[in-house]
C-alpha cells in the first residue's frame, strides 16, 4: 500500500561533487498526490470554520486514503477538534466543502453509520448501566457488532450492570471508544481518544485500532498530543498550525523528504528553490536546517541526516510563519 522511493533511503549517504548537485533520473514526489475518489474517506476543499471574526480552520484543502491510521497533531487551539467536527457533521462549514466516505457528513442515516465519533470529553450518559449503552448502540447502529462489544467490555473488566456516572473517566472513555467501534464504520473519528486511559490501556487500544484497520477495512483519524502515539500507529499525518494544515502525507514519504542538514554557517535565503527550510538554528559557524525537498540536493560540505517523526513535527509546529515564507 505504501509507496516508497528507494533514492530517499539513499539520501545524504550517497553525495556526488558540484554544487547543489541534482541525481539525473530523480523521481519527484507530488505534494499533494491525486487519489483516485473511491480511495478516499476524507476530501476537503477551502475547507473553512469562522466563530465570529475568527477562523478556527481556514482554507483546508486534504485528500485522507481511505484504510490509513491518521495522525492530527497540533498545538492547543490549532482546530483540531474543529476539523473533526467538521468531518463528523457536528459543525458546519462557513467555507469550501467537506466529504466523507463520497458523501456530506451526517447529511442521512446511512451516512451517519458510516462514521463513527468519539469527542474529546468521552460522553456517556451517567445514569445508564455499561449494558444498556451497548443495547443503545445496537439500537441505533445498522452494523453493530454485538460480540465485539461484549467481549471488549469483558476484557475491559467493565461490569455490564454499573452506571456510566459511576466509571472513572478512562473507562468512560473506554466505553466510548468501544460503542464506536462495534458499531463497525468505514471512519472512525477519534478526538484524543486516549487522553484519559493510563499508559497500558493506552497501548492497548492503539494495538486494537492497528488490528480493526487490517481486519475490517477501518480508516481511523484520531488526534493526539503525543506523537510517540501517533508514531506507534499512524502512517498518515496532519499538522495543523494556526488553523491551516502545515503539513499532511504518508508518513514514510515524509520522513523520507525531509533531511536534517549541518552546514557552515549560511543564510537559508540563498539556498535553492528546491529545498524548502522548515527551521533553522544558527551558532557562530554553523547552520542546522530541518529541510524538505523531494529530489536529492546537497552540496558536498553539507552532512545530511535522517529526521524522526517529533522532530518533524515539533518543527512544522514551531512555525508561526514558513521559514522558507520568511526567506523569499
Ligand atoms: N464554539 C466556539 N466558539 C468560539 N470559538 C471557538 C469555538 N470552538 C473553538 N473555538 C476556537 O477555535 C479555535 C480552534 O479550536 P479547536 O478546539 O478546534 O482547537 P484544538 O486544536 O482542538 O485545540 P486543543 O488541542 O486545545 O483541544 C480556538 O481558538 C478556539 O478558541
Amino acid at each position: 500500500m505504501r509507496r516508497i522511493s528507494r533514492k530517499y533511503d539513499r539520501f545524504g549517504a550517497n553525495r556526488t561533487s558540484g554544487r547543489w548537485a541534482r541525481r539525473a533520473g530523480a523521481r519527484t514526489v507530488n505534494r499533494m498526490p491525486l487519489i483516485p475518489e473511491k480511495n478516499t474517506v476524507l476530501r476537503a476543499r477551502g475547507l473553512g470554520k469562522r466563530y465570529r471574526r475568527r477562523w478556527a480552520l481556514a482554507d483546508c484543502t486534504l485528500d485522507i486514503p481511505a484504510g490509513r491510521v491518521v495522525g492530527l497533531v497540533g498545538p492547543n487551539g490549532a482546530g483540531k477538534s474543529t476539523l473533526l467536527g467538521l468531518a463528523a457533521g457536528l459543525l458546519t462549514p462557513t467555507s469550501g466543502t467537506v466529504e466523507v466516505c463520497g458523501g456530506r457528513p451526517g447529511a442521512d442515516r446511512a451516512q451517519l453509520a458510516r462514521v463513527g465519533f468519539v469527542a474529546q470529553n468521552t460522553p456517556t450518559y451517567a445514569r445508564l448501566s455499561v449494558a444498556d449503552h451497548l443495547r443503545l448502540g445496537a439500537k441505533l447502529s445498522p452494523g453493530w457488532d454485538a460480540r465485539l462489544a461484549r467481549e471488549r467490555i469483558r476484557r475491559l473488566g467493565l461490569r455490564p450492570d454499573q452506571q456510566a456516572g459511576s466509571l472513572s473517566g478512562g473507562q468512560r472513555a473506554q466505553l466510548a471508544l468501544t460503542i464506536a467501534i462495534a458499531k463497525r464504520p468505514e471512519l472512525l473519528i477519534l478526538d484524543e481518544p486516549v487522553a484519559a486511559l493510563d499508559p497500558l490501556a493506552r497501548r492497548d487500544f492503539l494495538q486494537d485500532l492497528s488490528e480493526a484497520t487490517a481486519e475490517q477495512e477501518l480508516s481511523v483519524v484520531h488526534s493526539s498530543h503525543l506523537v510517540s502515539d501517533v508514531e506507534r500507529v499512524c502512517d498518515h499525518l496532519i499538522v495543523l498550525v494556526a488553523s491551516r494544515v502545515r503539513l499532511a502525507g504518508d508518513v514514510r514519504e515524509l520522513l523520507a523528504t525531509h533531511r536534517l542538514l549541518t552546514t557552515p554557517r549560511l543564510d537559508p535565503g540563498t539556498l535553492p528553490a528546491s529545498l524548502q527550510v522548515v527551521s533553522a538554528h544558527h551558532t557562530d559557524r554553523q547552520t542546522t536546517m530541518l529541510v524538505r525537498s523531494d529530489s536529492e540536493v546537497y552540496d558536498p560540505a553539507w552532512t545530511a541526516g535522517p529526521v524522526g517523526l517529533e522532530d518533524l513535527v515539533l518543527a512544522y509546529m514551531g512555525q508561526s510563519v514558513p521559514v522558507a515564507e520568511a526567506h523569499r
